[in-house]
């Protein structure tokens, strides 16, 4: 094999068939451009450093297989696309495994002005619904879940909360009778941007009204009116779906005996915005998206893959992966690489991987936007009622006209202002004076009044919130907040549990893998 020597130092030898010639950067001739006049000596040292360019680079280019992996997989998505002959495109189908499914023909109204004529709800079931039709839990999803929480007769795959539900377990199917919906806006069998319009027969993409929790809890109440259920033993969810559940409570008070919210919150905090921003943003940006018209093309497994990698980053602890991978690399024999290296890097290209074609894009930006927007103080409880009202009034009074131009109202023109923003310092303070900021409350003061109000109608209904101190997407002071604003709002029946580091390092995921003390407090709550 022949060999090179290294331009700089003169020490490492390069096999020339590795070796391929650098691309010349723009980067590198203005640094060299940008190098202080030689002096005779420098002259020299430079001629010593400068002579292997003569020949070619100084280095070899490096290798990406994580580019080339991408590449490659794009290739065979396009491939599909040009052999298919039904013109459905390579993207998945989403859909999987068989549910049950109901379909509303009634409008749904939602809460940023955007309407669904008529949709699906995909549901599955576990237990029996006793007589009296009382023994009904409604289990909601995290941001990207299935109706599948357990395997079915007609889906024998494992669920995503497999064990804890089933005879005896936490979810007691000898009791209860357990209903998980695919949410609306999501991708496995419910109404979202990947379905039809029924108005013109295409796929809706971004022409998809902006989602709320309360629409998706709107959407789920249609589907227990339509199984003649009238009211809820409990509303149990974690992460979003605990989000989902407080939603419950205060929308259809009514209509729900108890209330379980794990790893969820009573409103986004900014940190949480913030990181499925950036989820969105390289999603968004990925030239595949097409603005959301991506169906029957190459859909955007790039940037799928990247938003998952960062959600990752969200779901798990630091101190877990001190444990699980430390510094270690992949193949320490091997010099270090700009793609995947450490075992954490491998770990989260792995988790991009399985997930990049299993969920579609536009279902994460739809219902990840949703989690942002969510905020269960009584002002934006207000206002949005206040929206919704001045809505049916306009549909009511224009009929079918009207609802066209509500959607032309409802679509979003926002952009950066031109003054540039300024901080306003002591704003956030004065607020939380006055009872209505976001953010970490110490241990012990009294939470945010607007969110007491807001959660006021729970005032009533038995609630068990439980966190996780590992966790950085939802944390604990979450919680404790829920917590303490159900007791400040007059609830005398909440159970609050924290899991402490020692008791769980698995972050924010802890809700889908921790039997004992996430399933073993939610069993002994439900009774
Ligand atoms: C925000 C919301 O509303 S909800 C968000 C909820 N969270 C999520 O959606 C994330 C879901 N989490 C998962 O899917 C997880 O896999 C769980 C919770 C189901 C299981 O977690 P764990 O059992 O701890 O396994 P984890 O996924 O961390 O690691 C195992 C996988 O990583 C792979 N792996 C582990 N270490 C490495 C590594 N260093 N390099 C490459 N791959 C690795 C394993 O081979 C295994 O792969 P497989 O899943 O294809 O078999």
């Amino acid at each position: 094999m022949k060999l090179q020597r290294s331009a700089l130092t003169g020490l490492r030898q390069i096999p020339a068939t590795i070796a391929s010639p650098a691309p010349k950067s723009r980067t590198s001739s203005r640094l060299i451009l940008s190098s202080p006049p030689p002096t005779p000596q420098r002259q020299q040292r430079h001629f010593h450093a400068l002579s292997p360019l003569r020949s070619g680079a100084s280095n070899p280019a490096l290798a990406f297989p994580c580019l080339d992996a991408l590449e490659t997989r794009s290739a065979k998505l396009e491939a599909t696309t040009r052999t298919r002959s039904d013109a459905s495109g390579p993207e998945p189908s989403y859909t999987v495994g068989a549910t049950q499914k109901y379909h509303c023909a009634d409008p749904l109204l939602l809460d940023w002005g955007g309407v669904l004529r008529s949709f699906d709800i995909a549901y599955e079931t576990w237990g029996s619904l006793n007589a009296d039709k009382s023994n009904v839990i409604l289990l909601h999803t995290g941001l990207s879940a299935s109706s599948h929480a357990h395997s079915t007769e007609a889906n024998p795959a494992p669920g995503w909360w497999e064990k804890f539900i089933g005879p005896g377990k936490s979810l007691d199917t000898d009791k209860y009778f357990i209903i998980c919906t695919n949410v609306i806006g999501g991708c496995y069998g419910s109404t979202g941007p990947s379905s039809v319009d029924p108005a013109d027969g295409q796929i809706y993409a971004t022409r998809f009204p902006i989602l709320t929790m309360e629409d998706m809890v709107r959407a789920q109440f249609r589907l227990l009116d339509g199984l003649g259920i009238e009211k809820l033993y409990a509303s149990v969810g974690s992460s979003m779906g605990g989000m989902l559940s407080l939603a419950s409570g205060t929308l259809f008070p009514d209509r729900v005996g108890r209330i379980v919210s794990i790893s969820g919150c009573a409103r986004s905090h900014p940190y949480s915005i913030a990181m499925r921003h950036t989820q969105r943003q390289v999603l968004m940006m990925d030239p595949n998206w097409n603005r959301g018209f991506y169906y029957g093309r190459v859909p955007p497994h790039a940037g799928m893959k990247l938003a998952r990698e960062i959600a990752t980053v969200t779901y798990r602890s630091g101190p877990e992966w001190e444990q699980r991978f430390a510094r270690r690399r992949a193949d320490p024999t091997k010099p270090p690489a700009l793609c995947p290296d450490f075992l954490i890097e491998t770990y989260l290209d792995h988790a991009g991987e399985k997930f990049c074609l299993t969920y579609d894009p536009n279902s994460l930006l739809y219902v990840s936007k949703a989690m942002d927007l969510f905020d269960l103080g009584v002002e934006a409880r207000r206002a949005a009622a206040g929206r919704r009202a001045e809505r049916e009034e306009r549909l009511a009074a224009g009929g079918e006209g009207q609802q066209s131009s509500s959607l032309a109202d409802s679509s979003c023109s926002l952009t950066l202002p031109e003054t540039p923003y300024e901080e306003q310092p002591g704003s956030v303070a004065e607020e939380a004076e006055a009872g209505s900021a976001l953010g970490a409350a110490p241990q012990g003061a009294r939470p945010p009044e607007d969110l007491i109000r807001g959660l006021a109608p729970l005032r009533d209904h038995p609630a068990l919130v439980m966190g996780v101190a590992s966790d950085i997407l939802f944390p604990a002071w979450q919680q404790r907040e829920v917590a303490e604003a159900l007791k400040a709002s007059g609830n005398r029946n909440v159970a609050y549990h924290e899991l402490s580091e020692e008791q769980s390092m698995f972050g924010h995921d802890t809700f889908l893998l921790d039997l004992k003390n996430i399933g073993g407090n939610l069993k002994n709550f439900l009774g």
